[in-house]
């Protein structure tokens, strides 16, 4: 397969405390499915677009417990709907978005990998470019979702471990269970206040304590204004 055969596929994952409120500014954002009933997604599928947006949404923390945090955002997982409750001017008003798929507060990280990530990891074996990215307001659970709770213990992969690893395992799995002969090649960059920062530079290893140290990588841009 050579490469303008390979389709582009991605997949955004949006966390959410459940304290938190979805921002809906006009109808048009509220479905946000690119599933087959809507048809805004039926044009997208007809442009060739191939996007599912997965809203995720963390258990209250100890901290929110203690001081009662209002719960305002529920999850129905079968319909793939979240609810939110907003109070403007003492008018309670539901609003209920559609996605993708629904993740609620008692989800673990194995059923999101099985549900979500695992098939689009197929793919990439399978040839397509795949990108999985996590969004959302700080503290909702990107960084929990995405890297996960535990580092390995005693050779065990921890029930808590989150997309990335799992991701790892699963290209390394199926590969080693093929007898494929592959080679990876894996980047680790940090776009931070428009600098972007090679993690895994060699030389960089021993300061990465002291930010200013690290080296920027330089951002160029093609003859189409792509960025790479
Ligand atoms: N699904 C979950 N189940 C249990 N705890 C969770 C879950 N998601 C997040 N948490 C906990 O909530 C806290 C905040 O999560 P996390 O650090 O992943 O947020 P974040 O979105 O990466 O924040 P930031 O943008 O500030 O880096 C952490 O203590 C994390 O362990």
């Amino acid at each position: 397969m050579d490469s303008s055969q390979l389709q582009q596929r991605r997949g955004g994952l949006v966390s959410l405390s459940p304290s938190q409120t979805p921002r809906s500014s006009d109808k048009a954002a509220r479905d946000l499915r690119s599933g087959e009933t809507n048809s805004s997604s039926k044009q997208d599928k007809e442009k060739g677009v191939n996007v599912q947006v997965i809203v995720r949404c963390r258990p209250l923390s100890e901290d929110e417990l203690r001081v009662h945090t209002p719960v305002v955002v529920t999850c129905n997982e079968g319909k793939r709907e979240v609810s939110a409750i907003q109070n403007i001017a003492n008018k309670q008003i539901d609003r209920t978005f559609l996605f993708d798929k629904v993740f609620g507060p008692t989800s673990q990280q194995k059923d999101l990998y099985d549900l979500a990530v695992s098939p689009i990891v197929y793919e990439v074996l399978e040839g397509y470019n795949c990108t999985i990215f996590a969004y959302g307001q700080t503290g909702t659970g990107k960084t929990y979702t995405m890297e996960g709770g535990a580092r390995k213990k005693n050779g065990e992969f921890p029930s808590d471990a989150g997309v990335i690893p799992r991701a790892v395992k699963q290209i390394f799995d199926i590969l080693e269970a093929q007898n494929a002969e592959y080679s990876m090649k894996v980047t680790f960059l940090e776009l931070y206040n428009e600098e972007i920062t090679d993690l895994l530079a060699l030389e960089e290893t021993s300061k990465f304590i002291d930010d200013k140290s690290k080296k920027p990588i330089a951002l160029m841009e093609d003859g189409k204004g792509g960025v790479f």
